[in-house]
């Protein structure tokens, strides 16, 4: 039987999963949003054939899998108000950045099968690549089931420590935006340098899908499919000099150490323990 699932907290992520989800075959009267706002439930209801209830506690009721998708700052009070009604026997997946299992289980105050994901907006093109990991209530059933959702909207990976997750979420979880940035300027530039911004924007984000699929596909080291492009005394020669020149080995650890960085203070400002020691 498919399981129904319930996005608690209708946003960009959990539209990303569930366009995603859609697409490959999953049934859309198995799939639950909640949004506080009207206008947002009534256009997803429309666009995606899905139900959107305005409260948590319904979709809870109705909801085999639950996954939270409301921002780290607002996780506790939607968890609260509900876990009173939480049944034994459903599946909690979080998507939320730098949220702990620990946190999460404390808020939702009884043993439950719990998984912390962090996933990317690629999913909502079956492009999505997801990091995992589950609290010791999960079993491997269970796990397997999460296994293959998101790889009904990608793919993903298992890390062994929590503390993964944050690396997860510099590599994979944020790194689209990177990707956009880096397309951003070289569109700009090729706008400055005279061709209009639809051929600049084609010429540059074909290439990097391009690249991405070298490196995917081909069983060959990417310093080597670099080196493949950078004939001596040529082009690509200069350009290269000129990111080494910049030190774009610092440039990039620098943006993903200060994600990581944002993850961790994340799970501090949001960590059980606090909570408590906030409660108490
Ligand atoms: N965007 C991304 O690329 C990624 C995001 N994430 C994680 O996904 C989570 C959501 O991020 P994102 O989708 O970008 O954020 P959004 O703000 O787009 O989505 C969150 C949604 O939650 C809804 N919401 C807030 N409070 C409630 C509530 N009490 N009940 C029901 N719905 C509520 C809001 O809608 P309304 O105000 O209408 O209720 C809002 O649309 C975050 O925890 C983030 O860390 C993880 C990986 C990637
Ligand atoms: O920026 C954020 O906090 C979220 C988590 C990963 C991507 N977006």
């Amino acid at each position: 039987m498919t399981p129904s699932i319930a996005f608690i907290g209708v946003g960009n992520m959990a539209r990303a999963i569930f366009s995603g989800m859609l697409v490959s075959g999953y049934p859309a009267d198995k799939i639950i949003g909640t949004s506080r706002t009207a206008e947002k439930r009534d256009h997803y209801q429309q666009t995606f054939g899905i139900s959107m209830l305005a409260d948590n506690g319904e979709a809870l009721k109705r909801a085999d899998v639950i996954v939270l998708c409301v921002k780290p700052a607002q996780m506790q009070a939607v968890i609260d108000a509900f876990a009173a009604h939480v049944r034994a026997d459903q599946l909690f997946i979080s998507v939320a950045a730098g949220v702990e299992l620990g946190a999460m289980e404390h808020w939702l105050g009884q043993p439950v099968a719990l998984v912390r994901s962090m996933p990317n907006t690629p999913s909502q093109l079956g492009a999505g690549m997801t990091g995992l990991i589950a609290n010791a209530h999960t079993s491997d059933e269970q796990k397997s089931w999460v296994t293959e959702l998101f790889s009904s909207v990608g793919d993903s990976v298992w890390v062994e420590k929590e503390e993964h997750m944050h690396t997860v979420t510099s590599l994979s979880g944020s790194a689209p935006a990177y990707f956009f940035r880096f397309l951003e300027a070289m569109i700009k530039n090729g706008v400055e340098q005279g061709l209009d911004e639809e051929t600049s924007r084609k010429l540059a984000s074909l290439t990097m899908m391009g690249a991405a699929r070298m490196v995917i596909d081909l069983d060959e080291p990417i310093s080597q499919l670099r080196k493949n492009i950078t004939s001596p005394n040529g082009t690509t020669e200069q350009a290269l000099l000129s990111f080494e020149a910049s030190d774009i080995d610092k440039i990039v650890a620098d943006a993903m150490t200060a994600c990581v960085n944002r993850s961790k203070s994340l799970a501090s400002d949001f960590s059980a323990s606090k909570n408590e020691s906030k409660d108490g």
